[in-house]
Order: C-alpha cells, then structure tokens, then sequence
C-alpha cells in the first residue's frame, strides 16, 4: 500500500509510555515525549542502548502497543485510531524467532501469505521470490530447526516481506549473529529498501550498523530523541578529532583521568573500562602531551588513536556518557 498523502511516512510525536513496576516497585519511563519523522522509501535508524524504548516505539507504531499521551502515523494512518488498516501497511520483524522450527521455511513464508489473506497461490508465488531473493532457494525445503541463526533471521525478515508493505519495523536485526551473517544481513537490507522502495524503521544498539545502514538516525536516550540528522550530519556538528587511549590492563582509569585533566587541549574526556575519550582541536599535537602525563603517573598504555568523530562521540556528546557505560548500565 503505497503512501499517497504526502505526509511523511512515519511519524511519532511526543510519544510518552509507562509500565506498571510491579512487586512495589516504581513505575518505569519508557517514552518520554518521544518524537522523530521519516521520509518515504528510506531506512531510518533509532539507536541506543538496551531499554532506552526502541522497542516500545516500534510496539507503538507497528500498533502493538499503545502510548499513553502523543500520536503517530504510518503511512499517513493514525496508528490508534485505525490500527486495522495500519497493520495492512506494514511488515514487522521482531527480535525473537517467529519462524516454526518444526515446519519448512517456504511451508513458514506460505502459512505467513495465507494468514495475511493472500490466496495460496499467491503465497506460494510470493514464498518462491523471496526465498530467492534472500538466497535461501535450497534451504526452502528444509525444515528451519537445521538452519543457522543467521539463514533463521534472513527467513524471519522475508516473513515480514510476505505482504509487500509499505513500512518494514525491524527490531535489531542483527543481534546474537556473528559478524559474517552480520554483514550479509546489512547487504540484504540496503537492497530491500531500493528495490522493494519501502521504508524501513530499523532499531539498534550497534553504532557501525546505524552508520552504514541508516540514511537518517535518531539517538534515544531514556526515552527521548537526543540528536537526529544523517549519520554525517550528526558527526560534522564535532568540531576536531576524538583521541583514544586504551590502558593496561592493570591501570587504574581513575588515577589515568586525574592525570590528563589537567591538559587544556583535551575536553570532554571519559572513561568506559580501560579505554580513555577525549576530544580535542588538534588530536595530534594533544596526544603525545597525554602520553607524557599517563607516563609520568606511572600508568601503562596499551594503544592510542586520533581519529574523526563517530557516533559514539555523537553519542557522548549528546548524554554525558559514552555508548559501551550506556550499555552496561542497563544490561
Ligand atoms: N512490558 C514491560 N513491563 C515493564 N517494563 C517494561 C516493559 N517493556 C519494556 N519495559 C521497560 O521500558 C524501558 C524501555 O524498554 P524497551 O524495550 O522499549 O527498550 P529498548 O531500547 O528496545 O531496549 P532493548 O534493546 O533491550 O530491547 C526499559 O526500562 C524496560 O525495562
């Protein structure tokens, strides 16, 4: 189902979502004024760390959820009030399996069609294509149980295309593969976009998958939008380079901190474990002076690196802490 309104083809704003604690607990903030928009026929990526509400967001989109306060729109429709015709106009693929173990992955894609009111033979015609397509023509016929997780995954998005939607909603496509069914999942995705010319809503918690996959992003933090913008645009707003510093194993990151404080050419300098950030205006003239000072504070250094700003400085830069503490304050 195509677009026609000329509006953009998802839009949510200030979105806002609370779920109950439980067990006397308070309730959590998942949304909290959430609010992003994406052109037609684009892949837009929503990145952050685990439980910023990525999830909840593609919930409230794809018509799973509902929000608590804020609209949005697919394809033009308004998700709450006509969520029927909404859920005609999408595909969603989400992070756990949906694909029967116990079933072959074209019986998984037939059954799909006909549950979404395809004729048989459409489905099986539709069933025929897209196992091409994602290479998986001689797997077809075997059942999804022998697969690997990467051939399991690729069978999941191509249940979500069965429909040929207007919008696809894939929740971390990526998550748990290994990096070669990784990238071969990012090859596929770039193509699906251009030639299916859908809009994809992407969510992830890997910055070099919304990097390169994502025309334009949106950085989610505690359930707000902190930054959006194409992933150069987000990275031409620092200004300078971004210096990295690993220490030793046996350093000690505080005292390491402490020690390159005191240099003025450095800003904004963090530790996530042992890797040291900091930004500065000219990375290699500040470099070897940080160097001076860790070697003075007797603190050994494994690696160092100036490089340009990638969205983990993006990141950084927008909320105070550095993507990796991110993650791990909410695993
Ligand atoms: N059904 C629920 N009941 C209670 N809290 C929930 C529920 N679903 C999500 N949350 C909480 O809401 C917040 C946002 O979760 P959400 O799953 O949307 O984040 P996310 O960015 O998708 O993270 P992940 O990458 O781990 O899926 C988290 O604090 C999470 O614990």
């Amino acid at each position: 189902m195509a677009n026609t309104t000329g509006a953009p083809a998802l839009e949510a704003s200030a979105l806002t979502k609370t779920y109950p604690g439980g067990r006397g607990r308070h309730t959590v903030t998942a949304l909290d004024g959430l609010s992003f928009e994406a052109s037609e026929g684009t892949v837009f990526g929503l990145l952050g760390p685990n439980g910023a509400g990525k999830s909840t967001t593609v919930k409230i989109l794809s018509t799973l959820s509902r929000a608590d306060s804020g609209r949005a729109f697919v394809a033009g429709i308004d998700v709450a009030a006509r969520p029927d015709r909404v859920r005609h106009a999408i595909g969603f693929v989400a992070q756990k399996q949906v694909s029967d173990p116990m079933d072959t992955g074209r019986e998984n894609l037939v059954l799909a069609g006909r549950l979404q009111g395809m004729t048989g033979g459409d489905a099986k015609a539709r069933a025929y294509e897209l196992l091409q397509r994602f290479s998986l023509e001689e797997a077809g016929d075997r059942l999804v149980k022998t697969y690997s997780g990467g051939m399991a995954r690729k069978l999941d998005v191509a249940i979500g295309l069965m429909n040929r939607p207007a919008v696809l909603f894939l929740d971390e496509p990526t998550t748990g593969l290994d990096p070669e069914a990784r990238a071969e999942m990012w090859a596929e995705i770039e193509r699906m976009s251009v030639e299916e010319r859908m809009t994809v809503l992407l969510t992830t918690h890997y910055l070099e998958e919304a990097d390169r996959l994502a025309s334009r992003l949106a950085i989610v933090d505690h359930g707000r939008v902190v930054a959006s913008g194409t992933p150069e645009e987000l990275k031409n707003e620092l200004r300078g380079d971004t210096v990295v510093i690993e220490l030793g194993a046996e350093s000690d990151a505080g005292v390491a901190l402490a020690a390159i404080a005191r240099l003025d050419l450095l800003r904004e300098v963090a530790a996530a474990g042992h890797v040291l950030r900091a930004r500065a205006d000219a990375g290699a003239t500040a470099l070897p002076l940080a160097l001076a000072l860790l070697d003075d504070a007797g603190i050994r250094v494994a690696s160092a690196t100036v490089a340009r700003p990638s969205l983990d400085d993006v990141y950084l830069n927008h909320t105070g802490r550095t993507f990796a503490r991110a993650q791990g304050e909410e695993l």
